[in-house]
């Protein structure tokens, strides 16, 4: 593999949990593979998982992981062609790719939407500019409209606590006061079309996802009807789609109580806002698997870069 960029760069997913189980059982097993190679991470936003878990599983593969918030720390890129750069950027993609690629054997990013501009957003002009200028495989560590190093962990997770073959999987949206980006429902969403689940998303109307993400999933408006049988509710706010970028709606009956949760298992990629996307008494129960989760986003990060490296 070269680069991981999208869900779709995953070729059969029940192989990838199978391995990224047998790291878990022994992370330090390939810590010989990326010795003195170097994992450059870029942050054009904040993060706690993804900055820490990411380092992790370079350090458990022998690799030297380097940082950098992009923004505010280092000069203003710019990502546009021929333009004139009397503005705020400072320099060209053409050249800050290129230099990191000389520093770095593998490039991660970090790039979230504007979510004002759709048609610029899902050209994923931040992660295809690095894909194009750098030399090295870069990795996408939440972009304008895809997080897979969290889709993967998530389909991990799910796999480790399936009680059933083929269990019910619904994605539910919830409240947030914020226009936050479509990215992790989206991964989430072709992590689950790739695995044998039966997967719903429940949305109030006028919160479709893009169609060309959800495609045959059922889409359902009742909250109390997706939930029906559920094994698993994986919980996300994103703004609208349609209206792109929107909060039309704050409804606080979308929150998550342990009630509406019933005997299924609670799941968020964090950070998530207590009270608000979910009440506390799911949090603090055994149903969460908050937890889990974020303790697996080490290893799809290493079993990511250890296919990387395998390949460099
Ligand atoms: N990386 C996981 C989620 C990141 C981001 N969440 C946020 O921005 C939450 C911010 C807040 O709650 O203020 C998102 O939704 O894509
Ligand atoms: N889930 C996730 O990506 O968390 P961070 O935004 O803290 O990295």
């Amino acid at each position: 593999m070269k680069n991981y960029t999208s869900i779709n760069d995953i070729d059969n997913i029940n192989n990838w949990i199978a391995e990224a189980k047998t790291l878990k059982e022994s992370p330090l097993k390939d810590i010989e593979l990326g010795k003195n190679k170097t994992l450059g991470l870029l942050f054009f936003n904040s993060s706690l998982r993804t900055r820490l878990s990411t380092q992790k599983a370079a350090l458990n593969l022998g690799m030297n992981p380097i940082v950098m918030n992009v923004s505010g720390d280092a000069w203003g890129i710019e990502f546009g062609d021929g333009t004139v750069m009397n503005g705020n950027t400072a320099e060209h993609i053409k050249e800050a790719a290129a230099v990191v690629s000389q520093y770095c054997d593998i490039i991660a990013v970090r790039a979230f939407p504007s979510l004002t501009d759709k048609v610029k957003d899902e050209s994923e002009y931040v992660l295809n500019a690095f894909k194009k200028h750098a030399s090295v495989p870069v990795v996408n560590m939440e972009s304008a409209t895809g997080h897979p190093l969290q889709g993967l962990t998530d389909a991990i997770t799910i796999s480790e606590h399936a009680k059933t073959k083929k269990p019910k999987v619904v994605l539910s949206w919830a409240p947030h006061i914020k226009a936050l980006p479509h990215a992790v429902a989206n991964s989430f969403t072709q992590a689950m079309q790739k695995m044998d689940v039966e997967f719903v998303i429940a949305n109030p109307e006028g919160y479709n996802l893009s169609p060309e993400i959800t495609g045959d999933t059922p889409i359902i408006h009742d909250q109390n009807e997706a939930f029906k049988d559920a094994d698993f509710v994986y919980v996300k706010n994103w703004s609208s789609y349609d209206d792109y970028g929107k909060v039309l709606n704050t409804d606080p009956n979308w929150m998550i109580t342990k009630e509406k949760l019933g005997d299924a298992k609670f799941m968020h990629c964090l950070p998530v806002r207590r009270n608000l996307i979910v009440e506390d008494a799911v949090l603090d129960s055994d149903s969460s698997l908050v937890i889990e989760q974020a303790n697996n986003r080490t290893y799809a990060a290493q079993l990511v870069l250890k296919k990387i490296l395998k390949n460099l």
